[in-house]
C-alpha cells in the first residue's frame, strides 16, 4: 500500500521544465514594449511566483522603467503567446512521466497546486497528454490569493476532498515550502529545478517521485 493516499504536485520545476516555453511567450510579451530578449535560464530563476510577479520582478532586476499600461501590455503578449503554444519546447524531468504513471497505478490519487495562469495550466496538461491523471488542477487565477497562501493548496485538496492527514505536497521551492508550512501539511522537494537550494528535514528531498510510494506517514509522524 503507498504511504499517501492523495499527492499534489507543484507543476513548473517540479513536474516539467517549462523554462523555455515561459521565456518564449515572456518575450512575445516584451516584444510589444521594445523590451529586451530574455534567456530561458535567466527567466527560470524568477518562476515560481506567477507571470504577474515574473515580469515585474525581471522588470526591476533589469531596472527597465514601464508604467502599468506596458506592464498590462506585456501580460497580454505573454498569455495569447503561451496559449498559443503552451508545451512545444516543454519537457518532463527524468522519470516523472512514468513515476506520476506508477503513482497513479498504485492507486495514489494526484492533484496539481500551480502558480501558472489557470487556462494555460489547463492546456500544458492537455498537450502532454496529462488529461485524466490529475483529479483538479488549479492555477493561480482561479483563488482568491495564490502561493504561498495556503487556502491555493486548500482549495485543491478540496476539490478532490481530501481528509486531513492523509496527503503530502511536493514541489520546488521556497514558495511551495512555505504554503504547505501555513497549510500544516508535509512537503517534499524535488532534487532539480530550484530544488537544490530549498533546506528540508532528513527523508523530505526525494531522489525522484516514485519515491513517494515508501514515503509518507512514518516519515511526517517523525517531524
Ligand atoms: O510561477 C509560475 O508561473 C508557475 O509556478 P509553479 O508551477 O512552480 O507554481
Ligand atoms: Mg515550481
Amino acid at each position: 500500500m503507498p504511504a499517501y493516499s492523495a499527492l499534489i504536485f507543484d507543476l513548473d520545476g517540479t513536474l516539467i521544465d517549462s523554462a523555455p516555453d515561459i521565456a518564449a511567450a515572456l518575450n512575445a510579451g516584451f516584444a510589444r514594449n521594445g523590451w529586451p530578449e530574455l534567456d530561458p535560464a535567466y527567466v527560470e530563476r524568477f518562476i515560481g511566483n506567477g507571470p504577474h510577479r515574473l515580469i515585474r520582478d525581471i522588470l526591476d532586476d533589469k531596472g527597465i522603467a514601464h508604467d502599468e499600461a506596458a506592464v498590462a501590455r506585456a501580460f497580454d503578449g505573454y498569455l495569447r503567446a503561451y496559449l498559443d503554444d503552451p508545451a512545444g519546447r516543454t519537457r518532463f524531468f527524468d522519470h516523472v512521466r512514468e513515476d506520476l504513471g506508477a503513482l497513479h497505478a498504485a492507486g495514489v490519487r494526484l492533484g496539481i497546486c500551480t502558480n501558472k495562469n489557470h487556462a494555460v495550466t489547463g492546456k500544458v496538461l492537455s498537450q502532454l497528454g496529462l488529461d485524466g491523471l490529475f483529479e483538479a488542477a488549479i492555477g493561480a487565477d482561479a483563488v482568491p490569493a495564490c502561493k504561498p497562501d495556503p487556502g491555493h493548496l486548500r482549495a485543491v485538496a478540496a476539490a478532490m476532498d481530501l481528509t486531513p492527514g492523509t496527503w503530502a505536497y511536493v514541489g520546488d521551492t521556497r514558495v511551495d515550502q512555505a504554503t504547505a508550512a501555513a497549510a500544516g501539511v508535509p512537503f517534499y522537494v524535488v532534487p532539480w529545478g530550484g530544488g537544490a537550494e530549498v533546506a528540508v528535514p532528513a527523508g523530505h528531498r526525494l531522489t525522484r517521485l516514485a519515491d513517494l510510494l515508501q514515503h509518507g506517514r512514518k516519515a511526517s509522524a517523525a517531524e
